[in-house]
């Protein structure tokens, strides 16, 4: 059972029929953009790069309050008190479009035409440098069907205090909190793209590093279509984490289903030289864990970009390909065919989701 609360000490709106595990993500989304609709209709004020307090910037958001997690203690100072997950806005109006498949535009720097490259050949998961032909084909046709409606799901987990919510919030709002709120629970954003000419979205789950809140984050790992394992550049301990974080995060989906990225947080604080030693271990692991690797700052904004986009591009290539598989019957074979094996039956993010569960609330 679930409330609708307004963060920021708000009143309740009511409550909503499903637990955090049964809600389909799509449900979620969709009943989290209603509430955000029904409170505020006009576009947030553009997010200042670097405030302190990132957390406020535009104003305030919409929670969607697992009851579950009121009972495990108050959040830390700063954080959203009782901290499950928000449903924030994004950037500047543009959830707003998300009702309907063809809102306003996304903004420049979410357009993908090209296929966004790797970050070392060493540990990626594919070097093609193109969509795949018949992607690029059925895009150009618009023949998808569902155009307007795709989201792919991904999930952030890793080590306390790694930055993994940085991360998150450079990319999505464009700003750095220099102090730590700790993420409880788990938290997601949504990023509207265009791929290829077509309409798609990244819902990006924050997770809880702190081992209190595992269980309850690890309820949310169920249909990720990609998985970001982060770790802390500067503390090797993290990095050796990241494979039971991996673990925890695939037993929750269908084996072969999820994409696998790896990625070091905090590059400003090492100097080049020492990055490279970092990443050697680092890259040595990705492909152990079959994961493509990356090097990020959230303070700086390195690669954040780059990196969010190439995520976007193959969970994107994905579902395109699997659609196609799904209507002509016959497997299609996705990147190069070495590195990645893509199995079992679509994420349930898929649109195919997203319609019958809408029905459910
Ligand atoms: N210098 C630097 N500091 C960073 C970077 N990313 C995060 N931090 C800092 O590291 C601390 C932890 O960041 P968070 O993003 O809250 O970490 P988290 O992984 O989400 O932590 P939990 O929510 O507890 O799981 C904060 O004080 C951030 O300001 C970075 O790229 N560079």
């Amino acid at each position: 059972m679930l409330a609708w609360t307004k963060w920021k000490g708000r009143e309740c709106l009511g409550s909503f029929c499903c637990s955090p595990q049964e809600a389909p993500v799509a449900t979620v989304t969709a009943l989290a953009n209603r509430v955000w609709h029904s409170f505020r209709c006009e576009p947030r004020p553009d997010p200042v790069p670097d405030a302190r307090d990132s957390l406020d910037a535009g104003g305030s958001r919409v929670a969607l309050v697992a009851m579950v997690i009121a009972a495990t203690g108050p959040a830390r100072p700063g954080r959203a008190a009782s901290g499950a997950f928000a449903a924030s806005a994004g950037h500047s109006g543009r959830m707003r479009s998300s009702l309907t498949p063809l809102g306003p535009p996304v903004s420049r720097d979410r357009i993908i035409t090209s296929f966004p490259k790797w970050y070392t050949p060493e540990a990626c998961l594919q070097l093609k440098e193109h969509f795949h032909g018949q992607v690029s084909t059925t895009c150009q046709r618009r023949n998808m069907g569902t155009v307007g409606l795709r989201l792919s799901k991904v999930v952030v987990v890793g080590d306390l205090y790694v930055g993994k919510t940085s991360l998150i919030h450079r990319f999505c709002k464009n700003v750095f909190d220099r102090d730590y709120k700790a993420t409880i629970g788990v938290d997601f954003e949504i990023e509207r793209f265009e791929i290829a000419g077509i309409p798609y979205s990244l819902q990006i789950w924050d997770t809880a590093g702190q081992e209190k809140f595992k269980c309850i984050a690890s309820a949310y790992y169920r249909g990720a279509q990609v998985i970001i394992t982060a770790f802390d550049l500067t503390d090797v301990q993290t990095l050796g984490h990241t494979r039971q974080w991996l673990e925890d995060a695939l037993r929750e989906n269908e084996p072969g289903s999820c994409f696998v990225f790896l990625v070091g947080t905090k590059k400003d604080l090492l100097s080049g030289a020492a990055c490279e030693q970092a990443e050697v271990e680092a890259v040595r692991l990705a492909n152990e864990m079959q994961a493509e690797y990356w090097s990020v700052s959230a303070k700086t904004g390195e690669n954040v970009k780059a990196f969010f986009s190439r995520v976007a591009a193959l969970a994107f290539e994905q579902s395109v390909l699997q659609d196609l598989e799904r209507r002509s019957g016959a497997p299609l074979q996705v990147g190069d065919g070495d590195l990645i094996r893509m199995e079992g039956s679509p994420p349930e993010t898929q649109e195919s989701t997203t319609s019958s569960s809408l029905g459910c609330c």
